[in-house]
């Protein structure tokens, strides 16, 4: 299916006259936002300029090689690979792979992949050539033909604020899996360092580095941005709960715009020019019509909804005064779930907020009954209605975001659509709370008591997404049930009662104690680091 592109969808919204006015495009100008074209295969300093062969291979090793067919194209792309043997079928080629090491990791089923719970599975082994690597964006690609040689069309960079919590490390997972080279910033003020050492476990790479750090620290921030050279940026960092958001609204607006200030602030100074923003659907507010689409004006019902549309007139704003800044804004509807692999799922810090983990912990027997606010809604059985999207669906909208903001490791960094383009991220499905309670127990086996009590203030009625734009930009949809977030939710609650518990031997705060100005655990970090996530240090001084 040939793939819009994101430009024609904001086309589409511009067009739309009930469009958001903040919602805009620049024209692109062609070539002007491609950003630093990364050259491919620059030779590294002391070493020769050829392809490394299989003699240096086996002299380096001492050991015998994995041979793999000859081929008879030379190709960077894997998708080229398949072309030519579409084009060619009787020749014994076959489509460019990229070792697991290598830093530019094909997605592969879940199935397919290491078993965490196995020792040593999922780390990745350290390559003889590793040494000859200096830049941290370098990596080793192999050819069929067992050719191995240094690749200088570096992974993406991606900065993921926020990358310990529930969505954030969901996606932290997804890009590392694609390839990218993900850098944490997270303060931990709701989520454990112990997420990233899964994030690493489940995906089988590490994290380049991992800063506890409150994005509104600017001075400690633009560190971060002087040690790293980002691509690109995915902010999930922010206070997200509509409750809570009524009873400390200050709060809501002080870390939710005080963190997207600070961090427009350092993508400016330091030219990294396209954001995907993690927005919300509750800026819609009570539908007066479903499903809910991009052109529907603001009308949000809380402070933390208030917060979020902000952010978006912020970006907006941003995009007219600095013309290559692209940002999509992505409105997820209801997130829940948990990855299938077991490890990693929803641990909020305290007493849930969102209905979902709170329920899970009154399945799992750590609470006695889950509280139903409101059973008076004008719904067909009085609870409120919400889209509930997987939060594997959610990290994975996250990658072809970036993919749309021209950041893909199996490409040379392309242009970057600037301006802000908004897109929903939902089924399209509404689900009750009874129905969700209901499909708690089914996954379970176990009983979810509840009782229904008030309304409570800032909560709407139904929240159901059209999916339609991102579909028509993206050819993208969600690809995952109720039934399936439930599974999975629970999957992770059973394994992990007390959710991430005491973290997996994870030094909070620890510092540069080798002395070497990276993180500890880096050295070639990204590469060879046993876990960057295992010393999750402060911001680099
Ligand atoms: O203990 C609880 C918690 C929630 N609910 C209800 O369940 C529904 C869903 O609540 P929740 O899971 O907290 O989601 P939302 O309030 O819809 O907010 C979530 O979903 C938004 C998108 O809709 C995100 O932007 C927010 O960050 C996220 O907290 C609402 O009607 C709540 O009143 C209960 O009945 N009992």
């Amino acid at each position: 299916m040939a793939l819009r592109g994101a430009r024609g969808a904001r086309r589409d919204l511009q067009r739309d006259p009930a469009a958001p006015d903040h919602v805009q495009g620049h024209a692109q100008e062609p070539g002007r936002h491609a950003g630093p074209a990364r050259p491919a295969h620059v030779p590294l300093p002391g070493v020769q300029p050829r392809a490394l062969r299989r003699g240096d291979l086996r002299r380096a090793t001492g050991q015998g090689l994995r041979v793999r067919t000859p081929v008879h194209h030379e190709r960077t792309d894997l998708r080229d690979g398949l072309r030519q043997r579409a084009a060619a079928p009787h020749a014994r080629s076959r489509p460019i792979r990229r070792r697991a090491h290598a830093g530019r990791v094909p997605h592969r089923p879940a199935a397919t992949r290491p078993r965490a719970a196995d020792p040593g599975a999922g780390r990745p082994r350290r390559h003889p050539l590793r040494a000859l690597l200096h830049q941290r964006s370098q990596s080793l690609i192999t050819r069929p033909g067992g050719q191995t040689r240094v690749n200088t069309q570096a992974a993406p960079i991606i900065l993921v604020t926020g990358g310990a919590g529930f969505i954030g490390s969901h996606t932290c997972v997804e890009l590392l899996e694609h390839g990218h080279q993900v850098v944490v910033v997270d303060d931990h003020s709701n989520s454990s360092p112990a997420a990233l050492a899964r994030v690493e476990k489940t995906a089988g790479r590490p994290l380049l580095a991992a800063y506890r750090m409150d994005v509104r620290d600017t001075a400690g921030l633009d560190r971060v941005f002087r040690t790293h050279r980002f691509d690109a940026v995915v902010h999930f960092a922010a206070l997200k709960s509509v409750r809570e958001s009524v009873q400390i609204p200050l709060d809501y607006y002080d870390v939710n715009l005080g963190a997207m200030v600070s961090l427009l602030r350092a993508m400016h100074a330091h030219k990294v020019n396209r954001l995907v923003f993690s927005s919300s659907c509750s800026i819609y507010g009570e539908a007066k019509k479903l499903p809910l689409d991009e052109g529907r004006p603001a009308a949000p019902t809380n402070p933390y909804a208030r917060s979020k549309w902000m952010c978006e007139l912020m970006a907006g704003d941003l995009c007219r005064a600095w013309p290559e800044f692209a940002v999509l804004a992505l409105r997820y509807f209801n997130p829940v779930g948990a990855h299938p692999g077991g490890l990693l799922g929803e641990d909020p810090r305290g007493v849930p907020g969102n209905v979902m983990p709170f329920a899970m912990q009154v399945a799992v027997g750590r609470r006695e009954k889950l509280s139903v606010f409101g059973g008076d809604y004008a719904t067909p059985d009085g609870t409120a209605v919400r889209d509930f999207i997987h939060v594997v669906d959610v990290a994975d909208g996250h990658r072809v975001a970036l993919r749309e903001l021209g950041v893909d490791p199996d490409r040379p960094l392309g242009p970057a659509p600037a301006g802000l383009q908004v897109l929903n991220l939902g089924t399209g499905v509404g689900t009750s709370v009874l129905e969700l309670v209901a499909e708690i127990e089914r996954a379970s086996g176990r009983a979810v008591p509840y009782e229904i009590v008030e309304r409570q203030p800032g909560d709407v009625t139904r929240l159901v997404a059209s999916a339609a734009a991102v579909e028509r930009a993206w050819g993208w949809r969600t690809t995952r049930d109720v039934a399936d977030m439930c599974a999975d939710a629970w999957r992770f609650q059973k394994a992990n009662p007390d959710g991430y518990g005491a973290p997996d031997g994870v030094r909070d705060g620890a510092r540069d104690g080798d002395g070497d100005g990276e993180p500890d655990g880096g050295g070639e970090p990204g590469i060879t680091a046993p876990s960057v996530a295992g010393a999750v240090s402060g911001p680099p001084k």
